[in-house]
């Protein structure tokens, strides 16, 4: 008689084992990359040189999203190879990285999908304390929003760089996707629906629709509401599908937001260099005298070397009333040529230039 599974199928007996073996290949070849990290982690320990080096595991990444023929989608090559990397680093020196917390916010969210989960974070109450924390070299990272595709600046992360000698080592983008959640079972038990002004706002359409004439109760952040929402009898929290996970809520509807392009972007923030990776930005933060055309001088010589800007900012000078500083996005890295031209130019022209840090350009979603 042939051998039968549970399933009484006996035609996947064989694929099993196949995957059996598989999973033993896999799980071999993950741990001897391991042991290589390990064994590059003490040479670096000898030269007092940092185990995180953002350049080559882009170019890791890279090479891998090169080679991978599939079925396997990237997304998910991504995800299991950020854990690797996450994995590779632990064994070396555990990383110790902080975000805006709370925990399970989209900082949280953002931070885990660029470091991996196998990575030590603490969630710090405001944007000046995960500033402060790398500044006075406490955790050599964190994690700060900048930017949201429909609410543009965070204008506290911004004015923190003209105080912090820290420096952008990534950038990070992420979806931003609401979820309902609640300790109830079902739509018709919620009376009160707890969330971030922001989040509440960003889901009007879908809460006229679904919960109309429902109380909306406001809080300081999404993980705060899901909190409310656990200890609420009615209650409902429009938070993360992470808020689900760590506060064991029902998700009675998720992607509620009602834009499907709401994507906010996150900075990194470190004190060492990022190695050029070949698809890089560069962020710089300058001031110009106040005499006419003084802004289109500045940002002559961008053009001029065929340079792309992504973004340009200003925001009040902290010094001086009716001043400005303004923030610029290039592509490229400071090791560039054209990069290293243009901001030696804006030397010249400007009264201050910051150089705020080049890194590799983040997949955008
Ligand atoms: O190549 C290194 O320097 C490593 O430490 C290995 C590795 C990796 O897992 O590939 C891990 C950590 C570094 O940030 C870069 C790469």
């Amino acid at each position: 008689m042939k051998p039968s599974n549970k399933n009484g199928l006996p035609e996947l007996e064989p694929l099993r084992q196949a995957i059996n073996e598989t999973d033993q290949k896999i799980l071999a070849l993950v741990n001897e990359r391991l042991d290589i990290a390990r064994k590059i982690g003490a040479i670096k320990q000898g030269k007092g040189l940092p185990v995180v080096d953002f350049s080559r595991e882009r170019a890791v990444l890279n090479k891998l999203q090169e080679l991978n023929e599939g079925p396997m989608p990237d997304e998910t090559l991504l995800l299991l190879y950020t854990e690797i990397i996450a994995a590779s680093r632990r064994i070396q020196q555990p990383l110790e990285v902080g975000y805006l917390g709370p925990k399970a916010t989209f900082t949280h969210m953002a931070a885990m999908k660029h470091f991996g989960r196998s990575t030590n974070f603490t969630p710090l109450a405001t944007i000046s304390d995960v500033f402060e924390e790398v500044d006075k070299r406490r955790r050599p990272f964190g994690v700060v929003p900048v930017e949201n595709s429909m609410e543009g600046a965070v204008n506290l992360t911004l004015d923190l760089f003209q105080e912090s000698d820290v420096r952008i080592c990534g950038e990070i983008y992420l979806p931003i996707r609401h979820d309902l959640l609640s300790a109830e079972d079902s739509l018709d038990q919620i009376m009160v629906v707890f969330s971030h002004p922001q989040a509440i706002a960003q889901c009007r359409k879908w809460l006229g629709k679904n919960l109309p004439g429902i109380l909306q109760n406001q809080c300081s952040s999404t993980s705060e509401a899901a909190r409310m929402a656990v200890n609420t009898p009615g209650g409902a929290a429009i938070a993360s599908s992470e808020a689900a996970i760590t506060y064991e809520l029902n998700t009675l509807a998720d992607n509620i937001q009602d834009s499907t392009t709401n994507i906010t972007r996150f900075l990194v923030i470190g004190r060492d260099k990022v190695q050029p990776t070949g698809r890089d930005k560069t962020s710089l933060l300058f001031a110009i005298p106040h005499i006419p055309g003084a802004l289109h001088s500045v940002l002559q010589p961008i053009s001029e070397e065929g340079l792309n800007m992504v973004k340009l900012e200003s925001r009040p000078s902290k010094s001086a009333s009716w001043h400005y500083l303004f923030f610029v996005d290039l592509e490229g890295h400071m090791k560039d040529e054209p990069v290293k031209k243009v901001v030696d130019k804006m030397r010249t022209l400007c009264s201050f230039v910051k150089w705020l840090g080049s890194y590799p350009v983040g997949d955008r979603p």
